[in-house]
């Protein structure tokens, strides 16, 4: 199987990305993520840009595990100096890394629009930098910035850039679909033109995914014989983002048959995923094919009853080989197969199919038509099955509820909750106060069942979420109020629905204590 060169740029190209800025403490903690994973090459920024940069490296030239995998990257002279005299070129030679990514144009127009200068002066410049840094003992991979643009309106100059990269000395001629815009096809065929015209020199390719088509023209290009890609963690990078490594690497490695990353890396590719998406500070994308939480969620009952009889009837990989896992949920789509797959998940010993299961079904789906969702709430989902059991008992049954809040011009809201409620054969009558009515009523339910629950003083509540369901009905609008609460050990979802906010926290409330006594008692 042939060997394709993994090359990430998330700490470059990714840090490109609107709203992503990582720290220097950020970036050597991804670096050493992903050279503990295996990955060829760790773009680790452009030292010649800011200070930050330039502490990294320093901090990469002294770890000697970095120093072999971290490369820099840069751009070629500035026009008519000399390389000795180039800022850029000199911070890439004394960052103290061995591999040098050098960017140059490739597209006329960049030429003598952007750069304002003549087509034989680049020539010059690529040649000139790329030898320059060769003398200093470098490797330079040359990154053709624009290649696909360039080769299509000026084929022969496009060709005649990377003649003067490979002539230099670059070991690897990286073709960049910098504006993202190229179609599979064509990146196809202008690979499979380089890779004949430059047989000693390893291809490239960088794609940006401003058509959505990034993942897709890293593959092909590889079909076309390119044996190095670039690309970053979740695909983040400037304007639309880079190829997806996380997509991009199993599709070469499960689908085509190449080695990329060490086998065993793969199944720690969700958590790369998460955890470099956790250090950006950016949401996880469910979506995300492989390694997002929904990559492998069933919802509709069709296919869940087909993947209980074979996975492959709705999966396209084993969803462990990347670390992942296959998720079934319940909701107003579900059929039994759905009831049944998540009965055993949660290890209940309860009828998924007959009269009693067709039941907690059809109220499953009457809820879900009043806006309930339990997909996202399993916790309450489990305590709908349990209730249906024979036997089940509540931990407490609420008598009644009063709230009172109290609003001053310019002043503290003050609650007041006032709670009845029965625990066995006891009735409680306590009263709370809160800065407002949900605390006011989190505070009155702790207190009355504390004397008989004391592992609700564990209980702490992690978020409160509320969402209007009918935005047309102004403030008589049904709301869903979803409550994740947990222990120090676990974390839970509960929901409620109801017109009147309150009524609707009470219910997440009343079942996240319920469900955290329940996992307490077992
Ligand atoms: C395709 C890519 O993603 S390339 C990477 C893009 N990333 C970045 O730009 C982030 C880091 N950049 C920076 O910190 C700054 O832009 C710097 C430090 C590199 C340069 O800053 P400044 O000197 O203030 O220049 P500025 O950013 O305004 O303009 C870029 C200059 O580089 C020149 N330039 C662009 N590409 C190249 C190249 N391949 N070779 C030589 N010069 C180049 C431009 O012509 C322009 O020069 P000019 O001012 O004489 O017109
Ligand atoms: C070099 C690079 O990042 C690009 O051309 O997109």
């Amino acid at each position: 199987m042939d060997k394709v060169v993994v090359y990430d740029t998330t700490l470059r190209d990714g840090a490109q990305t609107e709203g992503i800025s990582f720290s220097v403490a950020d970036k050597l903690k991804i670096a050493r993520r992903l050279v503990e994973m295996g990955f060829d090459y760790v773009e680790g920024g452009w030292p010649g840009s800011n200070p930050k940069d330039l502490e990294f490296f320093g901090q990469v030239a002294r770890d000697p595990v970095l120093r072999e995998k971290v490369t820099a990257f840069g751009s070629t002279r500035r026009k008519n100096t000399r390389p000795a005299d180039d800022e850029n070129l000199q911070r890439l030679c004394s960052c103290g890394v061995k591999t040098v990514t050098l960017f140059g144009k490739t597209w006329d127009l960049h030429v003598t629009r952007a750069l304002n200068t003549t087509l034989e002066e680049n020539l010059a410049m690529i040649r000139e930098s790329v030898a320059y840094l060769k003398e200093q003992g470098l490797e330079v991979i040359y990154d053709a910035e624009h290649f696909f643009d360039g080769y299509k309106e000026n084929p022969d100059y496009a060709l005649a850039t990377l003649e003067a990269a490979v002539s230099a000395g670059a070991s690897t001629l990286v073709l960049c679909d910098t504006n993202g815009g190229s179609m599979p096809w064509e990146v196809e065929a202008a690979v499979r033109r380089v890779v004949e015209k430059f047989p000693r020199v390893t291809v490239g390719i960088h794609a940006h995914n401003d058509t959505g088509m990034a993942v897709a023209n890293t593959v092909v290009a590889v079909k076309a014989g390119a044996r190095h890609v670039q690309g970053t963690v979740n695909g983040y990078g400037e304007r639309c983002g880079n190829a997806d490594l996380c997509a991009v690497l199993p599709n070469l490695t499960f689908k085509c048959g190449f080695t990329t990353l060490p086998r065993e890396s793969f199944s720690r590719l969700v958590e790369l995923s998460r955890y470099v998406s956790e250090v950006a500070n950016v949401h996880p994308y469910p979506q995300q094919p492989y390694v997002g939480m929904s990559a492998f969620a069933h919802k509709g009952g069709v296919h869940v009853s087909a993947i209980m009889k074979e996975p492959r009837c709705y999966e396209h990989i084993d969803p462990s080989l990347v670390g992942n896992r296959r998720r079934v949920l319940v909701s107003e789509l579900a059929g039994q197969s759905n009831l049944l797959y998540k009965l055993r998940e949660l290890n209940l010993d309860l009828p998924s199919q007959g009269e009693v299961a067709r039941q907690i079904l059809a109220e499953l789906k009457e809820l879900e038509r009043q806006g309930f969702q339990f997909e996202s709430a399993e916790a309450s989902f489990e305590l709908l099955v349990r209730r249906a059991a024979n036997g089940y008992e509540r931990p407490f049954v609420l008598e009644s509820l009063r709230i009172l809040t109290e609003l001053k011009e310019g002043g503290a809201v003050h609650a007041e909750a006032t709670i009845k409620l029965r625990v066995g054969d006891k009735v409680v009558h306590t009263a709370a106060e809160g800065n407002g009515p949900v605390n006011a009523l989190d505070n009155a339910l702790r207190k009355a069942l504390e004397q008989f629950y004391p592992a609700i003083k564990r209980m702490r509540l992690v978020d409160y979420k509320v969402r209007v369901l009918d935005g047309t009905a102004g403030t008589g609008a049904v709301v869903r109020v979803l409550i994740e609460t947990g222990d120090g050990q676990r974390t839970w979802v509960t929901v409620g629905v109801s017109p009147n906010i309150i009524e609707a926290s009470w219910q997440a409330l009343a079942d996240s204590f319920t469900y955290g006594l329940l996992k307490q008692a077992e």
